[in-house]
């Protein structure tokens, strides 16, 4: 199990990944600050308009004056109607366009993710994409645009102080109240806004885990510690998410008190002044409107706070992963057009990330172009992860691993694994049609490619004479299919293309003993000419090689032509 904390610490400057996307939606967000500062000021409108029919209609009797008001504010309404439709409208479409161009950055970043700096499991690993949604929750609401409001409060201040002195008093003096309780209580919400983060983490393990082998959970009897990890992990989020809401409501709930508190202060002190003729009546409602209108920002703003907390933690997990060194030369990468063949590894050493163990040590090998080299050893001997180095999937420790002379480091890796032909042990497949997944997208792979590839594994004989064959839909990871039809479906994908290396771990593993014959029969014309690396515990296979590697622990201990190798082992099984 990785022993690697989930949660990530440090780190706050803004990444290019985020700030970039923000950048090219500057314009929106300009369109939305102008329709917030018009909504700022109509917002004067109303309580000025009530102000004029208290001091001046109202005494007078003017109706007619009131009719023209009215005609006046029903085209305010209507304006700011629309102003506040077209800023959800605009904050949406921001929120909307960062969230696609941070997720196609963040996915281009997974699949480049060198293996050894892969942090968490799966599930945590599929949380943390998740939590892109918080990053877009936040830039696509509208509660952002309460920071363009920040600057209108004292606009209105200013109007109260104008329209009822020292009114104005009241509402300022609640503004530090608000501030501070949003300052105090940051720490704590940042601090369960990473708990919190860190369960939800850990649930999103639990549930990945659970779902991706349902069938051998259930098979082996596993659920009901798989529903002990899961109570465990749901009771853990629940507490920490709850502590997160509770501390985020106190500047909220401060920010609604300190207004109410306003604005029943100016009635009160109002009365006063009315009663002294200090101000009118038209004064008082209108500094009792407006004085609602200075603080809702800033309840507004504690909510932003809360948002922010949340936000932050997401996005410095986000940003660890992104800081995460990709796969590739740091320069320009060699992008191969095609491949002689040629393998060579130089006193290659490889240890796993934690590992103390070296999983290969001192290895040296060169394959010739053309050349088939079959690969023995026990289980754990390094067979895997000496294919797993040659496509380029983890960096030797020491040495070097070339192809066609060049460190496979340099290469694009994109392009390099698409000219080697790999069939992996695991023989996952992806979620899709059977066509999609021997084609892979790939131009070189027609449909005429795809009809010999699967006529030589074998996958044409079981997927032709069905109804929708080759447009089968299969689920995630190939489940309802046969091991030996996901093998054979791997073949063809690594086998269509005609690459110039093939890679073969285990190829015939889940076969019977009359389907690999055949399909070995098949291989044979097919590989001539090309650079075989197979990996195998079966003799049978041996058939397609001329030159056999032994390894043990991590090194290579025999080498040579196939028989002469072969005779050697049995050999040393008899004494
Ligand atoms: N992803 C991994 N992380 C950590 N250690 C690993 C990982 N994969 C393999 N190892 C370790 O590296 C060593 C070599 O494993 P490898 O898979 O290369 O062996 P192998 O010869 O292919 O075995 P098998 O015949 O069982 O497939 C083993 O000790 C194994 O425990």
């Amino acid at each position: 199990m990785n022993e690697e904390p989930l949660l990530a610490t440090g780190k706050r400057r803004f990444a290019p990944w985020l700030i970039e996307p923000m950048m090219r939606n500057r314009g929106i967000y300009m369109k939305v600050a102008v329709a917030a500062a018009l909504i700022n000021i109509f917002a004067l409108v109303s309580a000025l308009f009530t102000m004029t029919v208290y001091d001046r209609i109202v005494p007078n009797d003017g109706a007619a004056s009131l009719v023209g008001l009215s005609i006046g504010l029903v085209f305010v309404i209507i304006f700011d109607f629309v102003l506040r439709l077209l800023r959800v409208y605009f904050v949406d479409v921001a929120g909307a366009n960062i969230d696609h161009d941070v997720g196609e950055t963040l996915f281009a970043k997974l699949l480049a993710l060198r293996l050894d700096h892969r942090r968490g499991s799966t599930g945590a690993l599929t949380g943390l994409m998740r939590e892109l949604e918080t990053l877009r929750d936040f830039f696509a609401s509208v509660t952002l645009t309460a920071l363009i409001d920040v600057p209108f409060i004292f606009v209105t201040l200013t109007v109260i102080a104008m329209l009822g002195g020292v009114l104005v008093f009241l509402p300022l003096a609640m503004i530090p109240v608000v501030i501070l309780s949003g300052i105090l209580t940051t720490p704590a919400l940042d601090r369960m806004s990473s708990r919190s983060l860190g369960d939800g983490l850990l649930k999103q393990t639990v549930l990945v885990e659970t779902i991706g082998s349902l069938e051998t959970v259930k098979a082996i009897g596993a659920g009901p510690m798989l529903s002990g990890r899961w109570q465990k992990a749901l009771i853990s989020h629940s507490e920490s998410s709850l502590g997160q809401r509770l501390i985020s409501s106190i500047p909220m709930t401060v920010a609604n008190s300190a207004s109410t508190i306003a604005y029943c202060g100016i009635i009160i002190v109002g009365v006063g002044l009315l009663r002294s003729n200090e101000i009118t009546t038209g004064a008082l409602l209108a500094c009792s409107i407006l004085c609602g209108r200075a603080l809702a920002p800033l309840a507004q703003i504690a909510t932003l706070l809360s948002r922010l907390s949340a936000t932050r933690v997401a996005y410095r997990q986000i940003n660890a992963l992104m800081d995460a060194p990709s796969e590739g030369p740091q320069g320009d990468a060699l992008h191969p057009g095609v491949l002689r063949g040629q393998i060579e590894l130089r006193n290659v050493g490889f240890r796993y990330p934690g590992s103390p163990e070296k999983a290969l040590e001192q290895v040296n090998l060169t394959i010739a172009p053309g050349e088939r080299v079959g690969f023995l050893g026990r289980v754990g001997s390094g067979k895997s992860t000496l294919a797993r180095l040659v496509l380029g999937l983890y960096e030797p420790e020491d040495g070097v691993v070339m192809i066609d002379g060049i460190d496979v480091r340099q290469y694009d890796p994109n392009e390099l694994r698409r000219l080697i032909g790999a069939g992996m042990q695991d023989n996952v497949l992806i979620a899709g049609t059977v066509r999609q997944n021997i084609c892979l997208d790939r131009a070189v792979v027609d449909q005429d490619e795809m009809i010999r590839a699967t006529e030589i594994s074998g996958t044409h004989r079981f997927m032709g004479p069905i109804t929708n064959g080759y447009d089968l839909r299969l689920t995630d990871r190939g489940d309802g299919l046969s091991g030996g039809q996901r093998q054979s479906i791997a073949i063809a994908r690594a086998l269509a293309g005609r690459p110039q290396i093939l890679i073969f771990d285990e190829p015939s593993s889940s076969m019977d003993a009359q389907t690999e014959a055949e399909l070995i029969t098949r291989l044979h014309p097919e590989v001539q000419g090309r650079t075989l690396m197979l990996i195998t515990h079966r003799t049978s296979l041996l058939a397609l090689v001329d030159r056999i590697v032994v390894l043990d622990k991590g090194r290579i201990v025999a080498d040579g032509p196939r028989d002469a190798v072969l005779q050697k082992l049995t050999r040393g099984k008899a004494a």
